[in-house]
């Protein structure tokens, strides 16, 4: 197979598709990859070192698009992107359709067959391409949010980790799971006073032990959100319903009822973001200001660290991606996790989440996954 690798076109995103080492991965098991001029290096991965493993360097954006069988990305395709796919071409990448109407459309238009990192799933029930960068944004969230306390950036001047004789910062984590459980580590180890929330008793058990008692762990209720949000300085949204849109836990209410100066970190954002007044942002402008609380919703948060996040991503993309490769749509019918990546094939809805939100709104229809590979 003939894989492609543009490089990534959002704002401030350094991210790409595939590392060297995954090229030669792919090049090994006999495929061919061609490769945007520059397309690593900002990160350090050079034209030269695509090519010692065995890729060919493209200038042209478009000669990619035409020519691959498969085009591997990282963010999702942008409106120009979405354009050049076709039908019979396999898209990898992350998606998150669900709040984006317009990608939805446009990659029903294009035909293309689009496999979303975020939805493919592993035995355990984690979802293992979306993992991967939920760890570098769970713990960066914890970054953004000391940063922006400070009184220079507009925030109340709060050290989350507080110094001897001075309590610490509180820190409000809604949604324990990857990022939740990651951003929990990193702001126990500033010193900060932590609680996370999650819907799964299961899960907050699992917490519990982890932390050994370093973390308060509360069922998400209203109520919750509602008393601690306003004692927070720091509240990270990290919930994830997986395919869907994320729901709206903090309302405008609890906002204007924050200290002045507080920070909200939405990581889900890219789901559409899990605090009522979150807009997405980016890394040149990542925050904005409501009711006197501050709103970093970055939609790329591991761009920002883009060298660690590529090579954590590839770690976790290429057993995937080397199935795709080596055996095209049988891929998909060989393992339900991969299938549960398919999100649209040949025009059709194949992820159920994904239709739930949008179909009706676009007038597109729902296939079963394997219905739609079998069609
Ligand atoms: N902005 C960015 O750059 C990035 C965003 N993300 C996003 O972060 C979000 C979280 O991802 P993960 O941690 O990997 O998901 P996950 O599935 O590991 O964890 C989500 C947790 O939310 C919990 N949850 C669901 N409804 C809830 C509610 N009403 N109250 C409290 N908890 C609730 C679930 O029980 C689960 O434990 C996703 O939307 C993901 O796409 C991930 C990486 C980068
Ligand atoms: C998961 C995601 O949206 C990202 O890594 O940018
Ligand atoms: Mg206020």
């Amino acid at each position: 197979m003939l894989i492609g690798v543009p490089k990534e076109i959002k704002n401030h995103e350094y991210r790409i598709g595939l590392t060297p080492a995954a090229v030669r991965e792919y090049v090994a098991h006999g495929h061919s990859v061609i490769v945007q001029t520059d397309g690593g290096a900002a990160i350090g991965f050079t034209n030269e070192d695509y090519i010692a493993a065995g890729a060919e360097i493209v200038d042209d954006p478009a000669e990619i698009f035409a020519r691959a069988d498969m085009i591997v990305k990282v963010k999702e395709p942008q409106p120009d992107e979405c354009k050049q796919l076709r039908e019979g071409q396999i898209l990898y990448t992350y998606l998150h359709l669900a709040p984006d109407p317009t990608q939805t459309r446009l990659l029903a238009e294009s035909g293309v067959t689009a496999i979303a990192y975020e939805t493919v799933t592993d035995r355990n029930g984690g979802l293992p391409l979306l993992a991967p960068m939920s760890e570098v944004a769970g713990r960066m969230s914890i970054q953004a949010g000391a940063h922006n306390l400070e009184k220079v950036r507009g925030g109340s001047g709060t050290l989350l980790g507080g110094v001897p004789g001075v309590e610490p910062g509180k820190v409000l984590i809604i949604g324990g799971g990857v990022v939740g459980t990651q951003a929990a580590k990193m702001a126990v180890g500033l010193g900060a006073d932590v609680t996370i929330l999650d819907r799964s008793l299961p899960r907050l058990r699992q917490l519990d032990d982890l932390f050994g008692g370093r973390v308060k762990t509360l069922y998400s209720t209203e109520d919750a959100i509602d008393r601690l949000s306003r004692e927070a300085d720091l509240v990270v949204g990290a919930v994830l319903i997986p395919g869907a849109a994320a729901p709206k836990l903090l309302t405008r209410e609890h906002i204007r009822n924050m200290k002045p100066g507080s920070v909200l970190v939405d990581v889900a954002i890219d789901q559409g973001g899990c605090f009522e007044t979150s807009k997405a942002t980016t890394h040149q402008d990542p925050t904005y200001v409501v009711d006197d609380v501050i709103h970093y919703c970055v939609a790329n948060m591991p761009g920002g660290v883009a060298r660690t996040s590529t090579m954590a991503l590839n770690n976790a993309t290429l057993p995937f991606g080397l199935a795709l490769a080596n055996k095209g749509l049988a891929a998909l019918q060989n393992d339900p996790h991969l299938l549960n990546g398919l999100n649209m094939h040949k025009g059709k809805i194949t992820y159920k989440a994904v239709h739930d939100d949008l179909g009706a709104t676009l007038g597109l229809d729902y296939l079963d996954p394997l219905s739609a590979i079998q069609s």
